[in-house]
């Protein structure tokens, strides 16, 4: 039987956006010898939906063989990152950081499997908040170039309302993350959202300009509706995780409403069932379609609130 290697499975499920070096890439994460890292910042008390999806690239990654190393922003929570973002982030206290942390702890210790070559769990904050200024420029602040940051992509959207100093920093903070995880764990590899590129761009740059070395960058596709507005939230806000902000009813009755036009992409992207069942529903119609949004429905409900839950919500 032939057995799609990792780098094609994310291909075929429409997952990958932007890649840095795509032979580098695809030749380290098929061989299962990665080391590779995703930043979660702890905006709130629970992850939502594109958390979801992250920690699902992360799975399949490990389930191919290679090393996730998951980063909580305990410390560039203190900045808040105004990637393609228009609105100014309000500050969060070191006490609301703290308390996110923990539960975006607890709900990822659920979902990937942790221990010293499975997978590892750092806190940026460990290294982030001991820097200190004048050292900090020396050490990294030549290596960027401020012409360069000011034509990031991820700021178009801040053009008009104004980019905070503040704000302006983040991406020299994990752009250190990535030098750090880089030095400490021969972590090469960068993964995250579409709205991440900048970042981590900037981040193989400062580790070409410090050591000399390569280091690799790939985002996963933002999850857009047919209408082109962004999957995972409602007029009540944004799907989550956690079972007492979106009951496993609602989060089972979110999938199962989605378009006809969704639902084949939504199963191929954040589904763990094999490609070729999936390719096989492709001609689906009408009653059928209905079939699969509650396919959907369940697989999602299954992985993230258990099985048990999954079929009560199928009820
Ligand atoms: N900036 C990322 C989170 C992140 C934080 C630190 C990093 O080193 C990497 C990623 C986000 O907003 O989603």
């Amino acid at each position: 039987m032939f057995i799609m290697k990792i780098y094609d499975e994310l291909v075929a499920r429409g997952l990958i956006a932007q890649v840095t070096n795509e032979k580098e890439i695809k030749e380290i994460i098929n061989s299962g010898n990665a080391t590779f890292y995703i930043g979660f910042d702890p905006t709130a008390d629970s992850l939502h939906v594109g958390h979801f999806m992250a920690l699902c690239l992360m799975k399949r990654l490990q389930m191919a063989g290679n090393k996730p190393v998951v980063l909580l922003g305990g410390g560039t929570g203190y900045i808040g990152d105004p990637s393609g973002r228009t609105d100014l982030r309000s500050m969060m206290s070191p006490e609301i950081i703290q308390q996110n942390c923990n539960c975006f702890k607890q709900q990822m210790e659920r979902f990937i499997e942790f221990g010293e070559d499975k997978a590892i769990m750092v806190n940026n904050a460990d290294w982030l908040l001991e820097l200190d200024y004048i050292e900090l420029l020396r050490d990294v602040g030549h290596c960027f170039s401020v012409n360069n940051m000011l034509r990031a992509e991820c700021y178009k959207q801040r053009k008009e309302k104004g980019l905070s100093f503040l704000e302006f920093n983040y991406m020299i903070m994990q752009s250190y993350d990535f030098y750090h995880l880089y030095r400490n764990y021969g972590c090469n590899m960068q993964f995250g959202g579409d709205d991440q590129w900048s970042n981590m761009l900037a981040g193989t740059e400062l580790i070409r300009r410090k050591l000399g070395e390569d280091a690799y960058a790939m985002t996963i596709t933002l999850l857009m509706n047919s209408a082109g507005n962004k999957m995972g939230k409602t007029a009540k806000g944004a799907v989550w995780l956690d079972p007492n902000k979106t009951s496993p009813l609602e989060f089972f009755q979110y999938w199962r409403n989605i378009g006809d036009a969704d639902v084949l992409k939504c199963i191929r992207m954040l589904t763990f069932l094999p490609l070729e069942q999936i390719d096989a529903m492709d001609e689906w119609k009408g009653r059928q379609l209905n079939e699969a949004k509650k396919i959907l429905a369940y697989e999602l409900t299954k992985l993230v609130h258990g099985e048990e839950e999954a079929r009560k919500a199928a009820l």
